[in-house]
């Protein structure tokens, strides 16, 4: 199986969702239901050519710029022109809920249906989208975001990252040029976490 240029070796590159075994049966049900046959039709179908793996769309790349947050650390990028509202990836890695199936403190973990109580965490194992950084430090805001949509490859819902805007609308969103660092906002909650994991740890 061919895997994305730095993909580090000690981690398992995933092609599909790993699926928890603490996942419950109303949970796996969720993530199962194809949302264009519910009344609330408002996410995103993914078709299957979209979800190409390893994804063309994107490049894993070392950050070498001491001013960056995330220096030494991974990044990802646009590895072509991205359009306002073009689907970028989907974020793949081990979907639990918060019953277990995975570390407390991963920073690799996002929302997948928070009132199903279902996340993705791609801490131990992962897609490229596991290297996608937060604007914080970096750019005045984020050029990409995160959601659910219905994968058509896996016949399931997944997270998944888009560009930042509308198709057809003109002004300051204007895209992902190639090259460019994929950037969302992870969220204040992370942050704020973060910080008070820091503290406690300070105070021991
Ligand atoms: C999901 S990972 C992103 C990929 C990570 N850079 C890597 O190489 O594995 C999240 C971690 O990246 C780092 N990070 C991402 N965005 C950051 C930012 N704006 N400022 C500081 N650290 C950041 C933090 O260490 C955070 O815990």
């Amino acid at each position: 199986m061919s895997k994305p240029k730095n993909w580090p070796d000690t981690l398992p590159y995933l092609t599909a969702p790993l699926h928890s075994k603490e996942l419950s049966p109303s949970q796996l049900q969720t993530l199962r239901t194809n949302p264009r046959n519910s009344s609330s039709h408002t996410i995103q179908i993914i078709p299957a050519s979209s979800t190409q793996t390893p994804s063309t769309n994107v490049k894993i790349q070392p950050i070498q710029e001491p001013s960056h947050p995330a220096n030494g650390q991974y990044g990802l990028f646009a590895a072509r022109d991205l359009k306002p509202g073009a689907f970028i990836l989907p974020y793949l890695g081990r979907v639990h809920g918060g019953g277990g199936g995975t570390d407390p403190h991963s920073d690799y973990d996002l929302w997948l249906d928070r009132d199903a109580d279902i996340a993705v965490d791609a801490g131990r194992e992962g897609n490229e989208g596991r290297f996608v950084n937060d604007y914080r430090g970096v750019k005045r805001r984020p050029n990409a975001e995160f959601g659910a949509a219905w994968c058509e490859r896996w016949g399931q819902l997944c997270v998944a990252f888009w560009v930042v805007g509308s198709p057809g609308k003109k002004g300051r969103l204007e895209g992902i040029r190639k090259g460019e660092e994929i950037l969302v906002s992870y969220g204040k909650c992370f942050w704020e976490e973060r910080m008070a994991e820091a503290e406690r740890v300070g105070e021991d």
